[in-house]
């Protein structure tokens, strides 16, 4: 039995990723939480003819706590998205105080839940949540995620945009770093089975990747930012956390985690000096069984990258860190 929750399943992300949840044979309950709709969205979903059962709570009624019990694994994209000016920084004000409420009601009522936060800015909430989830004495690194794939989507994507041929099924375009701009770092050397990239595209089909979301704040114009796509890779990423919570081997995706709790993960600590780092892992039955280090043969350009993810990063991290551990300087 697998139930799954969305907190913020009102919303652009939370409606259709509840959808695809609903519809997944992987999931056999489904419940939605949100501070609105969710009554409504839930009772449009239970239509569906899909065999997980559905619930929608609000906060009133001991909603948050309703939804959370029993939970095996909690989907975040619960917060305010951008506008276009704004960097995902800019959401911290707001998004900061919601991720670590919400991680206050998982650390109290499903501390054994694979948790996934999409919530922005992701470099500093998935520290937000850890940081709450330690001070409850809960904290269990392999189960916490950042979720990146929507840069891995976007890569896979437009390599092929660029490229004009198909990327092998197989294959994987490696995204490393955090989420957002210049933290965010594809790994075309890294794509197997090898798959060439012509050299004088390589430097926009970076861009296009770091800005990604940029392009879809522009488009919508004030309506807000990615949510079909993202509710599309928050769906890839759950169920492959499920299928392998069931056993499933050779599942990698790359995830934004806690390095030093997760096999492997200190190597990528030496390497690159900070903590919370999105790297291919390899899912398992407890969640993140293992960090893969792919930093080793890198280019040189993608050296450069790297670096300057890393400084983004550690401001990023420590932002997060703090709002918890000293409220008052916040
Ligand atoms: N990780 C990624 O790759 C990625 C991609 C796209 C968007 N995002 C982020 O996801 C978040 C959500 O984006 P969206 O477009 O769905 O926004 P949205 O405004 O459409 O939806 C957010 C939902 O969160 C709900 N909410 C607010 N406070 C809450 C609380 N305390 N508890 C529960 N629910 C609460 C709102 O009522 C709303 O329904 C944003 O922060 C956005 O930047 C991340
Ligand atoms: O760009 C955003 O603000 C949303 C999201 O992080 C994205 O990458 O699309």
């Amino acid at each position: 039995m697998v139930k799954a929750v969305v907190l913020g399943a009102s919303g652009g992300i939370g409606q259709p990723l509840s959808l695809l949840l609903k519809a997944s044979p992987l999931v056999d309950e489904l419940a939605l939480y949100d501070v609105v709709n969710t009554p409504g969205v839930a009772a449009d979903l239970s239509h569906i003819s899909s065999t997980a059962k559905i619930t929608g709570y609000l906060p009133k009624d001991d909603g948050l706590k309703n939804a959370l019990t029993g939970a095996d694994i909690v989907v975040i994209p619960a917060g305010i998205p951008r506008k276009p000016g704004m960097t995902r920084d800019d959401l911290f004000k707001i998004n900061a105080g919601i991720v670590r409420d919400l991680a206050t009601g998982i650390a109290a009522h499903s501390p054994k839940a694979f948790v996934l936060v999409i919530s922005n800015p992701v470099n500093s909430t998935v520290p937000i949540a850890a940081e709450v989830l330690k001070a409850a004495g809960v904290f269990d690194p392999k189960r916490l995620f950042g979720v990146t794939t929507l840069d891995v989507v976007r890569a896979e994507t437009f390599t092929q945009v660029y490229s004009g041929k198909k990327v092998p099924s197989d294959a994987t375009v490696p995204v490393i770093g955090g989420h957002s701009g210049p933290t965010i770092v594809p790994l075309f050397s890294k794509v197997s089975p090898k798959f060439e990239i012509p050299a004088d595209k390589y430097e926009d089909l970076v861009h296009r990747v770091q800005f990604g979301g940029d392009e879809v704040v522009k488009a919508k114009d004030g309506a807000g930012s990615a949510t079909l796509s993202m509710a599309y890779a928050g769906f890839r990423f759950a169920e492959a956390v499920i299928k392998a919570s069931k056993g499933e081997k050779g599942i990698v995706e790359p995830t934004f985690v806690y390095l030093p709790g997760v096999a492997g993960g200190d190597e990528i600590v030496k390497a690159t000096g900070v903590e919370f780092f999105s790297t291919p892992v390899e899912l398992g039955p407890n969640g993140a069984e293992k960090a893969i280090n792919i930093l080793d043969g890198v280019t040189a350009r993608e050296q450069e990258l790297i670096a300057e993810a890393i400084k983004g990063l550690q401001t990023n991290i420590e932002t997060g860190v703090q709002f918890i551990k000293n409220p008052a300087t916040k």
